[in-house]
């Protein structure tokens, strides 16, 4: 994806399978022994990934390029902290709470950090790191939550095709096409997105 190497995504994208512990959500919740997870099997999943250069996103040609492509024609920013989001105790609890969407969710991180988790074919979440520089397409569909890290602060450009529709659909809510669609899609091993595109 783009001019950028896979390691350089790595750089600012991980992923990992998470602990079973109910502690605070802002901490990593890595497993022991510690279970990275690819880019590649995150694309398995419809989760697609790229690294930008987040101090130029006002002219990045590599940004306009992936809007261009994707229709992504709809932007504004998220700044996510106690200081800075209004009903901010309200909001992140709504975040955390797993859901679905019946579009993408296209989240560029352009300051700060923090954990979206996805959960996997067996239903297991995966915790997805993004820091400064990181984007991210979560595909219609997926059950997903989203929390800060630790150091409590992210900024983030969300992007959507068209006029916005951002509502959570709180789990259980297998019914919706959405869903459908995404477990058609993605529900198999070895379906569409970047691991079948990167070996075309
Ligand atoms: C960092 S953007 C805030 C989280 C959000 O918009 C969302 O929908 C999480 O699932
Ligand atoms: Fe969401």
């Amino acid at each position: 994806m783009g001019s950028l190497s896979k390691d350089a995504r790595e750089e600012v994208i991980q992923a990992w399978y998470m602990d079973d512990s109910d502690e605070d959500q802002r901490l990593p919740h890595h497993r022991e022994p510690k279970e990275f997870i690819s880019l590649d099997k995150l694309a398995e999943l419809g989760v697609l990934s790229w690294r930008l250069d987040a101090d130029k996103y006002e002219t990045d040609e590599e940004l306009k390029k992936i809007r261009e492509e994707r229709g992504y024609s709809y932007m504004d920013f998220c700044e996510v902290s106690p200081e800075k989001l209004p009903n901010y105790e309200e909001k992140i609890k709504s975040f955390f709470e797993e859901h679905l969407h019946t579009d993408e969710e296209i989240r560029y991180c352009v300051a700060g950090s923090g954990y979206f988790d996805v959960r996997d074919h067996n239903d297991t979440w995966i915790r997805i790191w993004v820091k400064k520089g990181a984007m991210i397409v979560l595909p219609a569909g997926i059950y997903h939550r989203f929390t800060l890290d630790s150091d409590n602060y992210i900024k983030a450009m969300r992007l959507f095709v068209g006029d916005p529709l951002w509502t959570p659909f709180n789990r259980p809510h297998d019914h919706l096409p959405a869903r459908k669609g995404y477990l058609e899609t993605f529900g198999q091993k070895e379906t569409a997105g970047q691991a079948v595109d990167a070996a075309a």
